[in-house]
C-alpha cells in the first residue's frame, strides 16, 4: 500500500528496503568512534527506539502512526473545520471513488467540514483514484485518510479527533458482474465494512447521521415499472444486489436498536466525468476509440436492455439534500433515546435509455463508428431494465434530475479525451 498523504511520502514502506550497512546505528557508530561499553549500550538503545518508530511497517490499512503522526491528525482536524459553526461536518467514506470524490468536493465547496477515507483498493486502476485525490480533493482542500472501513481502531481514532455530524458512506465493492469473480470482496466491504462503521457510529457521542449508497440493483427481478421504494426487493439477481439489500436490512436494525438516523439512497447507474472504468459507458468509449469490438447485451427474445442512467451532478445534489434534510440520530453512547429517522430513497433519472442508444450517442460524440456485436445477456447478474420513480426523492429532498444522457455523456467524453490524451495513457 503506497502512502498517499504527501507528508508521509518519504517514510520507508517495507523493512526489506532498509539496508543494514547504512543503518543509523552504523552511521552514528562510525562518526562518533565510541570505545566504552556504556555509551555503546546507550547508543544501541537510542538506535532501537529510532528504528522502532521510523521503520516499523504500518498496518495494511491504517495511516502510518509514526513520530510524525500528529501531522496527519492536524490535517484531519483542519479539513474537518466547517466555514460556519452550524454547517455539517462530514466523514466521506470512499472519497477517492467516483461519487465520493465529487460529493466530498461539493460538500467542501459549500462550506462543510469534510474528511475523506478510502482504501485505494485495486478493483480498478488505482492511478485514476490517485488522480481524483490530486486533481479534485487536494485542490478543494479535502484531506483524505488512506484506510479501510473494516479498521475499527482507525474509525474510532477519526471519531476521537472530530465530532462528525454526518457520515456519507460511499465506500463499497461496486460492479454487478465482478461479484461472480470475487464474491468475498462484496461481503467484506458491503456487509462487514458497513457493520463495522455502524458499530462505531452507534457508540460515539454524538451519534452521526448516516447517509449511504444503496443501489437500484436491489429491485432485481422486479418487473413493475417505474421502480418505487414500495416495490418488492426480495429477488436480487446478483450477489452485489444481495449485499446492498443486506445493507438496507442491517441499516434498519441499527436504526431500530440504537437510534441512528439512516438514509439509504438507491443510485441508478451513475455516470459522468471521473467515472468508473468497469462501467459500460466508460469501457465502450475506450474500445470504440481503439477500434475494438463491443458487446451489446439483449434479453431473451431480442428484448432491448436499458438503464436509467443518472448524471453524477444530479446524484451529488441528491446526496447533499439527504444530508440537509436528515433528522438527528437520537441515541448516545450506544443507547437509543427515541425513534430515529429511517429512509430509503431512489435517486434516478426517470428516463431509461437503451444500451443501443447509449452507443449511438458515443459514436456521435467520438466521431467513430463502433464495432458492435449484439449478444444474449450473459447470466452474470445483469437485469434487463431499470427505471426510477423519484416521487419520494422529490418530496423528501427536493430532488429534480436535470441532465439527459446526451448532455451528460458529452461532459464525460470531453473529460475522457482530456484526461487520457493529456496523460498520454490510452491503455489501462
Ligand atoms: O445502478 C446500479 O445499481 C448499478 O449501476 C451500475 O451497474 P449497471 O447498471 O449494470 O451498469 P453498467 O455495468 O455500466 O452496464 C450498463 C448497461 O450496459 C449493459 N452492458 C454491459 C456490459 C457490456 O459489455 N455490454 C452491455 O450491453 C448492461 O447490461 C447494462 O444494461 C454499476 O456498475 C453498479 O455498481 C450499480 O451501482
Amino acid at each position: 500500500m503506497s502512502p498517499l498523504n504527501p507528508i508521509l511520502d518519504n517514510i520507508p514502506t517495507t523493512p526489506g528496503k532498509f539496508k543494514p550497512e547504512k543503518s543509523p546505528l552504523h552511521f552514528l557508530h562510525h562518526r562518533l568512534r565510541l570505545h566504552t561499553t556504556l555509551p555503546k549500550l546507550t547508543l544501541v538503545f537510542l538506535a532501537f527506539i529510532f528504528l522502532f518508530f521510523f521503520l516499523s511497517p504500518p498496518s495494511p490499512t491504517a495511516p502510518r502512526r509514526t513520530l510524525r503522526s500528529t501531522s496527519w491528525e492536524n490535517h484531519v482536524k483542519s479539513s474537518a473545520k466547517p466555514r460556519s459553526r452550524a454547517a455539517p461536518i462530514v466523514l466521506v467514506t470512499g472519497a477517492a471513488g467516483f461519487v465520493g470524490s465529487h460529493a466530498a468536493v461539493a460538500l467542501k465547496r459549500r462550506g462543510n467540514g469534510v474528511v475523506g477515507l478510502d482504501n485505494f483498493n485495486p478493483y480498478y486502476d488505482v492511478s485514476l483514484k490517485k488522480a481524483r485525490k490530486l486533481q479534485l480533493l487536494d485542490r478543494a482542500g479535502v484531506f483524505i485518510v488512506e484506510g479501510d472501513i473494516n479498521d475499527a481502531v482507525l474509525l474510532r481514532k477519526l471519531f476521537g479527533l472530530v465530532k462528525f455530524s454526518h457520515v456519507l458512506h460511499l465506500a463499497a465493492q461496486a460492479g454487478v458482474r465482478y461479484a461472480m469473480v470475487n464474491p468475498n470482496s462484496y461481503v467484506e466491504s458491503n456487509v462487514d465494512g458497513f457493520v463495522n462503521l455502524l458499530e462505531v457510529a452507534k457508540s460515539v457521542n454524538p451519534q452521526p447521521v448516516i447517509v449511504w449508497a444503496s443501489s437500484s440493483s436491489v429491485y432485481g427481478l422486479n418487473s413493475k415499472v417505474p421502480f418505487s421504494e414500495k416495490d418488492r426487493t426480495d429477488q436480487p439477481a446478483s450477489l452485489y444486489a444481495a449485499t446492498k439489500k443486506a445493507g438496507e436490512e442491517i441499516a434498519h436494525s441499527y436504526n431500530h436498536i440504537y437510534g441512528l438516523s439512516i438514509t439509504g439512497l438507491r443510485f441508478f447507474t451513475v455516470y459522468g466525468p471521473w467515472g468508473r472504468p468497469d462501467m459500460a459507458y466508460f469501457f465502450f468509449t475506450r474500445d470504440i476509440l481503439k477500434r475494438r469490438p463491443i458487446s451489446i447485451y439483449e434479453g431473451a427474445g431480442h428484448v432491448t436492455v436499458a438503464r436509467d442512467f443518472t448524471y453524477i451532478d444530479d446524484v451529488v445534489k441528491g446526496c447533499l439534500a439527504a444530508i440537509d434534510t436528515a433528522k438527528k440520530s437520537t441515541g448516545s453512547g450506544g443507547k437509543k433515546k427515541g425513534e430515529a429517522q429511517f429512509r430509503i430513497i431512489n435517486l434516478g433519472n426517470t428516463s431509461p435509455v437503451s444500451v443501443n442508444k447509449l452507443v449511438s450517442i458515443l459514436e456521435k460524440l467520438l466521431k467513430v463508428k463502433a464495432k458492435k456485436k449484439v449478444v444474449l445477456m450473459p447470466r452474470n447478474g445483469d437485469v434487463p431494465f431499470t427505471h426510477a420513480n423519484v416521487t419520494l426523492a422529490r418530496k423528501e429532498l427536493g430532488y429534480r434530475p436535470t441532465t439527459d444522457l446526451e448532455t451528460g455523456l458529452g461532459k464525460f467524453v470531453k473529460w475522457y479525451l482530456e484526461f487520457y490524451d493529456g496523460k498520454k495513457k490510452s491503455s489501462w
